[in-house]
């Protein structure tokens, strides 16, 4: 064999042999892929974070380590957070498959705000010798947050860390998490990142040396038809994932209103206030009775579990196919499974009646309308009022009052939340379908997130029921107690009604002939009605 054939085997051999290894690369499943790699997340003691160490920590068992960046807070040190995290509910399934699974949360001690992320020396040099793939989920998810610090926690933090990415020596994909609404301002959404009037760095580099109020003063500018600055913020970080992300291979999930879990690790997962959580248990303590939302819009919630899902997925997908440019997934359910926040309504209500929770303020029953005159009506009648007299009974019983505290935050919440309650958006999903695709059987059954198969009403209920197991803990054999307990509110709501009643009668009707005359008109029709009405029944029966 000449030399040259004998080198056009070799090449030939190793072209074959990437090619199986890329082959069998692609073939790999999932947490097969996931199996000895080091993960580095950022906001893994928020929400999605938890459930997204969980779910590797359960389904890919075989993953190295999760080296998450943790800051002390509320007096905590890095490592009591870590440790209280651990033992949350949340972690029961994979204690019991690996009591030793704290063994593999590597926590890094880091401040996102500050200079380097506040990370030291040597815990730089470990990450970046180790991580293969980054999932950035740490941002504050305030609506009424100053601009300066949105744009330090979610823009220029992202900015570092993308930097400290670029020094990672094994790192095969960065995974950012940003939200379905960062271009809220559109009615259609692409699975793109779409430019903005102002450059990202330049505006950094502004807002430095600028005083507070001036950046207040500039801020509803800024953001233009944005709602918020969070939403802002986030539609900036996607740019400066775009623009700095060099040779890395980019991910990024656009999840709408992330909710309770759908099934995974177990149904109804919540731990927290945010969006639809604090409107539900608002409503089902008899505390909200109104909110500005649209019946007919679509309520884009998205279980908490199948962003995850899809999260983990992309991060495989783009690790093993290195797509030339980042690739985008809205992970919304809108467009494919879409639910109403009037059937929302209708299902949180229903729930909440069947399970009230503890010690409610009055007898749930909350009413959303798109009308602003309706909305006002009902806040005085509904809102104001019963706070002004709880507030009185409290003072007369030498108490501190408080209701119309409670009443003027949560008014602030809903009046931040209706932008996004009381419209419709249209998300483009190919690219979760398109993932969807590429998935294996075994796969899409271990990170499903087909929405397709989503049962709206069994989910709110479950929902509604983990908002009170999870965020309030309140035990669920406690539900006679309960229910006792909005018996008696409606006793004395009959009660009130009826004094009320007696009052007007004493004070308007007993005074004037004219009064008196339409009085009894009103009682004889009423009555006439209801002989008609029993008339008609007895003859078709
Ligand atoms: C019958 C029902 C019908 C339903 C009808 C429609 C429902 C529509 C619902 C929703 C639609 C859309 C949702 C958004 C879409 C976007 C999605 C995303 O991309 S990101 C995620 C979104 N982010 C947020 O949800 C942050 C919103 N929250 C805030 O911005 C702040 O929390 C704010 C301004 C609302 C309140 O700020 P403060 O400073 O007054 O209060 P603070 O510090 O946050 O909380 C104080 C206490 O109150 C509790 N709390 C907070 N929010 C609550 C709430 N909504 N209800 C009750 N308690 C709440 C907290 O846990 C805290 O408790 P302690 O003091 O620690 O014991
Ligand atoms: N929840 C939702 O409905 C949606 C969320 N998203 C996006 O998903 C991601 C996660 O959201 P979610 O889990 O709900 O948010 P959470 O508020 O529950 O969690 C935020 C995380 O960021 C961390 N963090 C905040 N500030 C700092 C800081 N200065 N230094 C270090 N860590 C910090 C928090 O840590 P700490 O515990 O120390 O405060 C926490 O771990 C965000 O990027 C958000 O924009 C997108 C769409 C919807």
């Amino acid at each position: 064999m000449g030399r040259s054939s004998s080198l056009s085997l070799c090449v030939c051999v190793c072209v074959c042999e990437e090619r199986r290894s890329s082959l069998t690369l692609i073939m790999t499943s999932i947490s097969e892929w996931y199996a000895g790699k080091n993960v580095l997340i950022t906001g893994a003691t928020g929400f999605m974070g938890k459930v997204l160490m969980e779910k590797l920590l359960r389904s890919c068992p075989d993953v190295n380590a999760l080296y998450i960046l943790v800051r002390p807070k509320a007096g905590q040190s890095m490592s009591e957070r870590v440790q209280d995290m651990m033992k949350c509910k949340l972690f029961d399934r994979v204690r019991e498959d690996n009591p030793d699974f704290h063994q593999k949360i590597i926590p890094i001690s880091s401040e996102l705000t500050q200079p380097g992320l506040a990370i030291s020396p040597e815990d730089v040099q470990t990450l970046t010798s180790c991580i293969n793939i980054v999932f950035h989920c740490a941002a504050t998810i305030r609506f009424d947050e100053p601009l300066k610090h949105a744009l330090q926690l979610n823009v220029i933090a992202t900015q570092q860390l993308l930097s400290l990415a670029q020094q990672m020596q094994h790192l095969q994909a960065f995974i950012h998490i940003s939200t379905a609404y960062a271009n809220c301002n559109r009615r259609h959404i692409d699975e793109v990142i779409y430019p903005l009037p102002v450059e990202p760095k330049k505006l950094i580099d502004s807002l430095e040396w600028m005083d507070d109020s001036i950046i207040r003063d500039i801020t509803p500018h800024l953001i233009g038809d944005r709602p918020n600055t969070y939403t802002y913020t986030k539609a900036l970080a996607e740019c400066v994932v775009q623009q700095e992300s060099g040779k890395l291979n980019i991910g990024i999930i656009r999840p709408s209103i992330v909710g309770a879990s759908w099934q995974e690790p177990f149904p109804g997962w919540i731990d927290n206030f945010n969006g639809p959580s604090g409107v539900f248990i608002a409503a089902g303590k008899g505390i909200l009775r109104t909110m500005r939302a649209s019946n007919d819009a679509v309520a884009d919630l998205i279980p908490v579990d199948v962003v995850i899902n899809l999260t983990l997925a992309a991060g495989w997908y783009t690790a093993v196919h290195r797509p030339k440019t980042a690739l985008v997934y809205n992970c919304t359910t809108g467009g494919i499974n879409p639910f109403h926040w009037g059937e929302i309504e209708h299902h949180v209500m229903s729930t909440f009646k069947r399970n009230p929770l503890e010690q409610a303020f009055r007898r749930p029953n909350a009413n959303i309308t798109s009308s602003y005159l309706i909305y006002q009506y009902w806040i005085l009648v509904s809102h104001k009022f019963p706070a002004l007299i709880y507030d009185l009974f409290l003072r007369l019983s030498g108490q501190k009052p408080q209701m119309m505290r409670i009443f003027n935050r949560l008014h602030k919440a809903i009046g931040l939340l209706e932008y996004f309650s009381s419209q419709d958006w249209e998300w483009n999903s190919d690219n979760m379908n398109m993932l969807m695709s590429q998935l294996s059987a075994d796969d899409r059954k271990t990170f499903n997130f087909d929405v397709r198969q989503l049962n709206w009403p069994e989910y709110i209920e479950n929902y509604c029921i983990g908002t009170k197991k999870y965020v309030l803990n309140e035990d669920m054999s406690d539900i006679p107690a309960a229910r006792q307990h909005l018996r008696k509110l409606r006793n004395i709501r009959y009660t009130f009604n009826t004094v009320l009643l007696v009052f007007i009668w004493r004070v308007f009707i007993a005074r004037s002939q004219m009064a008196r005359n339409i009085w009894y008109f009103v009682v004889s029709l009423c009555y006439k009605f209801l002989s008609y009405f029993r008339a008609s029944s007895t003859l078709t029966q």
